[in-house]
């Protein structure tokens, strides 16, 4: 105990700490801001994915090295001096899917589509109409009273088009009639999920990727963890219909919300019919059909 109390007071006499700034500048409250965003979406990260098993395992062999310091266990320091370089390689590669996804959500913030919203293509294509959104809707809870199970992705500014090569193509006008013969049980089509662009039903029977979040009820199966996990690597809004239970549930920025009824669900897609088209490149797509309207009207010959 003697050796721990004297380690620790050497450590606190060698410890020369920071000097205090003597006024604080706006810049200092941003980088406290950008520290704390993103301490707060490290701690989610740890919280939700497999990294929380890692997390536990470093802060147990942290502890062990403090000890093996403490009472200057020489073997066993040089011995993890020399395993740390690879263990931390074998960490980036063991981690390499959550670490990617990380790195895509941060590319997805809506700052980099500011930036390059004059870049993106043809949002106007990406928004539904109401007759789409009121045939979705009903087509869910007839699937859900008969026990249809059925998972649709709608697709915003991220594109699906790598998870609709997985699958048929389909391209046609999205009927709520087409989506109950798509997922009727032992027909071609009905096993996976179907991809939405727009008014149209992409394809069907695509591949999504299954969340590996630990946050998730066990309760719910393969359908439910591929709708989560297509919205943890996109902007996407999935519904998922269960086979089990009949229950209407959606996925959004890497959650589900489970069993909701047919005025949450018509909500929460009038929400995203809104954001489909950003306020501000609609802004955007304004002036420039402004602007070409009053280059036509320039050229038009004084009479
Ligand atoms: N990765 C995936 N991508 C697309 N569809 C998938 C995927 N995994 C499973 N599915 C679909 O989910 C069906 C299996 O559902 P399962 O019973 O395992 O899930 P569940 O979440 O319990 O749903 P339910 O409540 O409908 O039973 C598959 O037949 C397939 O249609």
């Amino acid at each position: 105990m003697d050796r721990i109390i004297i380690w620790f007071k050497t450590q606190a006499a060698n410890f020369s700490f920071p000097q205090i700034p003597k006024s604080i500048e706006i810049i200092d409250i941003v980088q406290i801001l950008m520290i704390a965003y993103f301490v707060y979406h490290l701690i989610l990260w740890v919280k939700n994915t497999r990294a929380y098993v890692l997390f536990k395992g470093i802060t147990l062999i942290a502890a062990f090295v403090l000890i093996a310091k403490i009472f200057q266990m020489n073997v066993i320091l040089q011995i993890f001096r020399g395993v740390s370089v690879a263990a931390i390689t074998a960490v980036v590669i063991i981690f390499q899917p959550e670490l990617r996804r990380v790195l895509e959500q941060l590319g997805d913030k809506s700052i980099f589509d500011f930036a390059f919203l004059g870049t993106s293509n043809a949002q106007s294509d990406k928004r539904f109409s109401d007759k789409t959104l009121n045939e979705m809707v009903r087509a869910c809870y007839e699937m859900g009273e008969v026990k249809t199970g059925a998972l649709i992705v709608i697709e915003q500014n991220i594109s699906l088009t790598d998870y609709e090569k997985t699958g048929i193509p389909v391209d046609a006008i999205l009927t709520g009639q087409l989506l109950i013969n798509i997922f009727e049980k032992n027909t071609p089509l009905h096993d996976g999920a179907v991809i939405v662009r727009g008014d149209r039903v992409t394809s069907a029977t695509c591949y999504l990727p299954l969340s590996e979040s630990m946050a998730l009820s066990k309760d719910l199966g393969t359908r439910h963890r591929a709708a989560v996990g297509i919205s943890e690597v996109s902007d996407s809004f999935t519904v998922v219909v269960s086979e089990e239970t009949g229950n209407v549930s959606y996925a959004l920025n890497g959650e589900i919300t489970t069993a909701v009824n047919p005025n949450e669900l018509r909500e929460q897609l009038h929400k995203i019919q809104k954001l489909s088209v950003a306020p501000e490149s609609s802004r955007i797509q304004h002036w420039k059909e402004r602007v070409k309207h009053e280059k036509k009207y320039d050229k038009k010959p004084d009479k």
